[in-house]
């Protein structure tokens, strides 16, 4: 992959995909499908973006019991993309069913699957007052992470800011997937655990995600360069 920023198609329609990679000239590069474009345009608008040559992080979170994650990741292995996620929260049980769905539902080769450990937009709070779980978040990440790996999946899905933490414990070669990232002049939004792209670089992620501060600035295609000087320059 020529860069490893995945792009947030986080937009309504197909339509409205199309014209934005249209307008800021951004064929070719990697992108991010989620739930809200999954959900209205499924296997369609992944045929198109394959077809015109996108590398896709189908980004559906599944998160249930294993037998049905393990029946929905074998249809999902038929779309053809390259990495696909679960909760690691889901459990070990859960992960190993996901992997042999898509190992099964797979032709060619195999997507990397990786874990979401603590969402981003969630911080100590979140995780100590509401959800009552005693643990720093970095100490959830971590033990999150080790769960992930002792699974047999590929990666996470984590802040840039804990990244070193899980190479440490988790191996260089354990993918790390970063959302949250945000240019230095870009809104937060809901998101609470931010980076800059030369911090995850620094940091040693493997991919960026990247949304809103490319898809809703005025200039998204300076914004799309700007954080690739970033990264190729940390
Ligand atoms: O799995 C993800 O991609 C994900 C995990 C996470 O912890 N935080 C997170 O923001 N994401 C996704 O990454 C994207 C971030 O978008 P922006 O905040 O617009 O850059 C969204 O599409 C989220 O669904």
């Amino acid at each position: 992959m020529d860069q490893p920023f995945f792009l947030a198609l986080d937009f309504r329609t197909a339509e409205d995909v199309k014209s934005f990679i249209e307008k800021h000239d951004l064929y070719g590069v990697p992108v991010k499908v989620g739930m809200e474009l999954f959900y209205r345009e499924g296997r369609e608008i992944i045929d198109w973006l394959k077809e015109h040559d996108h590398p896709i992080f189908l980004d559906l979170k599944l998160h249930d019991i294993p037998t049905t994650v393990e029946k929905a990741m074998y249809n999902l292995a038929h779309l053809g993309i390259d990495i696909v996620n679960v909760h690691a929260s889901g459990g070990s049980e859960m992960m190993k069913a996901a992997k042999r769905g898509l190992e099964a539902g797979t032709n060619g080769k195999v997507p990397k699957l990786i874990a979401v450990t603590v969402l981003t937009s969630m911080d100590q709070s979140t995780l100590q007052e509401e959800l009552q779980i005693k643990q720093s978040v970095d100490q959830a990440v971590t033990r999150l992470a080790l769960l992930t790996k002792n699974s047999g999946v590929d990666g996470v899905v984590c802040s840039a800011h804990e990244v070193p933490l899980i190479k440490q414990t988790c191996g260089d070669d354990f993918l790390t997937v970063t959302p949250g990232i945000r240019l230095s002049d870009s809104k937060q939004n809901d998101q609470k655990r931010v980076a800059t792209p030369q911090l995850a670089k620094q940091n040693g992620a493997d991919y960026l995600v990247i949304g809103r501060s490319i898809t809703q600035a005025e200039n998204p295609k300076a914004n799309y360069q700007r954080v690739r000087k970033e990264w190729n320059h940390a």
